[in-house]
């Protein structure tokens, strides 16, 4: 069965390579509405299904694979920041605190009708940091395309003190939990 990533967010092909699937890659052109219509999970959920189903229409016979990942602190969902001044207030925000990072994932088959859809959760805990390190971090360029402003596989890494759950979910995939999704629909990483 072919398999199709419904993204353009590099991240997850780079993801999804690392566990040696063989997928194509097709951006769906979902507008990322992050007004909480439910929980934010519910929301991660439907902006996943909402990828996994514009590209899975026009390609009914592939297993496409869609994804969101949102940042929650204190009850606020942050997307990705558009300025660099909005990147800063969004990490001095998170400076010294837990967030939460969920990354809500669609997996949809149209012609069998068969979908899989969950959320995974990973706490991230920042260090206290100064206005002059956030400073010094936005000013890398790393925070624009990024849920929450910052990129742990990258530079990021230096403002995290701790995380409690699947590293991968929190770079854009749940790698652990995908693979036993997607057994459901006959796909095997180890076999
Ligand atoms: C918190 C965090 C987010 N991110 C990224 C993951 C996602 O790519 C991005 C959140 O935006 P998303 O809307 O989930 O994804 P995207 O717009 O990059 O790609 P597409 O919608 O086409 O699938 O933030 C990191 O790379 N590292 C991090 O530490």
């Amino acid at each position: 069965m072919q398999i199709v990533l419904a993204s353009a967010s590099p991240r997850r092909q780079e993801l999804l390579k690392q566990i040696g699937l063989d997928f194509r890659v097709m951006p769906s052109h979902v507008t990322e509405d992050k007004e909480l219509l439910g929980t934010p999970s519910e929301l991660a959920c439907q902006l996943a299904m909402a990828k996994a189903l514009s590209v899975g229409e026009q390609l009914r016979d592939s297993l496409v694979l869609g994804a969101d990942t949102l940042v929650v602190h204190r009850g606020t969902v942050l997307g990705k920041p558009r300025t660099k001044e909005e990147a800063a207030r969004m990490l001095l925000q998170l400076q010294g605190d837990m967030h939460e990072v969920i990354t809500g994932v669609a997996l949809i088959h149209l012609e069998s009708r068969k979908k899989s859809i969950f959320h995974v959760t990973t706490r991230v805990f920042f260090k206290p940091l100064t206005e002059r390190e956030i400073w010094a971090y936005v000013a890398s360029g790393e925070p624009m395309d990024k849920a929450g402003g910052y990129g742990i596989q990258g530079l990021g890494a230096a403002l995290v003190e701790k995380i409690e759950g699947c590293y991968f979910n929190v770079v854009g995939l749940p790698l652990g939990r995908l693979v036993e999704e997607f057994k459901k629909f006959g796909v095997y990483v180890l076999k």
